[in-house]
């Protein structure tokens, strides 16, 4: 089957400069798909190219086996640019006038009001939304033609915990029924929390394409135990030294988390005092730092 989104050595060059270079990535059918990286990594200049805003200088963007063109832009819905709609015009109106437009049945509207929670709002005017109902309203106006795929330029941007909490609950909820998200964000914690896959994106280029899962793998168990000098020789001897690692008055086993009980039964036989034995995750947010080259407002 062919898949939502896939680009194949993409690029994009401004001048001298490539905002996106060589870019392979992929998107399959169904899931959230996060696009993550530093303000500038060139986040939005590929989302432009995939739906045909921008040409590629080079490479190819794929949407569901075709060139962006109006069969496979029909199958898309999109919240690149934030979407203009008349503040002086309720929720509800704004959204006809788009339905009207796009040749859609205006029962969609109150669907997609549904959809992102906003039908006890729409009757009130456009200004007095919150930034949140904002966004949710544009979300609306991306689903109107009940696409396959949504592409979404960092949705939760500005919004309070509580917006980006609703925002993360309709996202779901969309790809519960079955619709592929392509979101971009800056934001580590929210694409841990939203995406099943990430992209990550380093100066325009993908330094890591994972499950989420995959970027949190790599934790350690840490073990303190004394004296400190003779625990290190024990579990060299049981585990081999490359697999022992100090930090500080720890230490840090390169195991299984299972093998917690065996290691410390092994350790109180061998009469020492084991005061600490905790599974430690690794730092999501220093991964992404070193993948991103350690760009401080990445994260
Ligand atoms: N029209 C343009 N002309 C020249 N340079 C551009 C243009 N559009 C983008 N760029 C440059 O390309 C790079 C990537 O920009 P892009 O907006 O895609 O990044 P981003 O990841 O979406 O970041 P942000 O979240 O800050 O928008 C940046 O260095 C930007 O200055």
């Amino acid at each position: 089957m062919n898949l939502p989104v896939e680009t194949i050595a993409l690029t994009k060059r401004y001048g001298p400069a490539a905002a996106v270079a060589e870019l392979n990535l992929s998107v399959h059918a169904g899931e959230v798909y996060g696009f993550l990286g530093p303000n500038g990594a060139g986040k939005t200049t590929t989302l432009r190219m995939l739906l045909g805003l921008i040409r590629p200088t080079s490479g190819q963007v794929r949407l569901f086996g075709a060139e962006p063109g109006s069969a496979s832009l029909a199958r898309v819905g999109a919240l690149i640019e934030g979407p203009a709609f008349y503040p002086y015009l309720s929720g509800r109106a704004n959204l006809r006038i788009l339905a009207d437009h796009a040749g859609v049945h205006r029962t969609r509207v109150e669907d997609v009001l549904d959809v992102v929670t906003l039908t006890d709002r729409a009757k009130d005017k456009y200004s007095t939304y919150s930034l949140g109902m904002k966004q949710r309203l544009g979300l609306a106006a991306a689903l109107l033609k009940d696409p396959e795929l949504v592409v979404l330029d960092e949705p939760t941007n500005g919004l309070d915990p509580a917006g980006m909490a609703d925002m993360r609950v309709t996202l779901r909820k969309l790809a519960a029924d079955g619709c592929t998200v392509l979101l971009s964000s800056h934001l580590l914690t929210e694409v841990e929390q939203i995406c099943d896959r990430v992209g990550v994106l380093d100066r325009g280029r993908l330094v890591a394409e994972t499950t989420v899962p995959d970027l949190r793998a790599g934790g350690a168990l840490r073990v303190v135990a004394g004296p400190l000098e003779q625990a290190r020789e024990h579990l060299d001897r049981l585990l081999g030294a490359d697999r022992v690692h100090a930090d500080g008055a720890a230490l840090e086993l390169d195991v299984d988390p299972a093998e917690a009980g065996r290691i410390n039964a092994g350790l109180v036989a061998a009469g020492l005092d084991v005061t600490e034995l905790r599974w430690h995750e690794p730092d999501l947010e220093q991964t992404f730092l070193a993948l991103t080259g350690g760009t401080p407002d990445a994260a």
